[in-house]
């Protein structure tokens, strides 16, 4: 079998509230350049990868355009898609912007700017065999199941825990199926994953970087700016 075309969707449309920035957080600056840009880097140097679908908000067009897009030279975007009221819906949006001939669907997300090369071609590489993966890592506290009365309810074994992340990685069918049936049953996940998994269909690991975080609230800045000088 020929290497397979595989198309990226990075999901960029949420409004950050978390990070209370005043501006969507995909457009923060780090290391000199929009958090956005840096995600999208990887994508375009990474020859695993043959189309970029951008998902993004409505209000953050003209910015996009103006700071990310007009002054990288990406050449892998395929397509420029609105995003919807949650990330399954954008990433749904992205989804049916996806080149006819494309067989493996990488999704990711935009706010996660230190993902490796690498590790994505390793990601396409494993969905070939298992048409699903994700990329985790090990968890490092102790994780407990909490109720609404603050109660700890259970323990689970920590070495059965992982802290998942993206990229996750599908079969394009595979990818669509799981969206058109959560969809029709009104099912919202967290992740992409959790759509398939809801299909029966195996998810596999694969062992990823403690580095590749989700630039969620100030902190995350602080830490991926260090991570970034550690890496220059
Ligand atoms: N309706 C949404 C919500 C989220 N995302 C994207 O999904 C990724 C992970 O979501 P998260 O980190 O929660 O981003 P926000 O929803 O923007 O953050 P918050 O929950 O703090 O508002 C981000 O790149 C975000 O832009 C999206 O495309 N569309
Ligand atoms: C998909 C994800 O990044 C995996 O950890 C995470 O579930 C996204 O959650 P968010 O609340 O949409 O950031």
């Amino acid at each position: 079998m020929g290497k397979p075309f595989v198309s990226a969707i990075i999901v960029a449309a949420g409004n950050g509230s978390r990070m209370n920035a005043g501006r969507n957080k995909q457009y923060l600056y780090l290391n000199g350049k929009p958090i956005l840009v840096h995600t999208l880097k990887a994508f375009e140097k990474c020859g695993s990868i043959d189309e970029v679908i951008l998902v993004i908000s409505a209000q953050d067009a003209a910015l996009c355009r103006e700071e990310v897009l007009a002054t990288n030279g990406f050449k892998k975007i395929k397509a420029l898609v609105f995003g919807g009221q949650t990330r399954q819906e954008s990433m749904y949006n992205g989804l049916r912007e996806v080149s006819k001939q494309a067989e493996i669907v990488v999704t990711h997300d935009g706010a996660r700017p230190l993902i490796h090369t690498k590790t994505l071609t390793q990601c396409v590489e494993e969905t070939i065999t298992h048409g699903a993966t994700i990329v985790a890592v090990p968890v490092k506290e102790t994780i407990k199941m909490v109720g609404d009365d603050l109660e700890v309810i259970d323990t689970p074994k920590r070495s059965c825990l992982w802290s998942v992340q993206t990229p996750q990685t599908f079969r394009r069918e595979l990818l669509e199926e799981a969206h058109k049936s959560a969809k029709e049953a009104g099912f919202l996940g967290t992740d992409d994953a959790m759509l398939v998994e809801r299909l029966g269909h195996p998810v596999k690991v694969v062992k990823g970087h403690y580095e590749n975080i989700k630039i969620t609230t100030p902190e995350d800045l602080i830490l991926a700016e260090s991570i970034f000088q550690r890496l220059l």
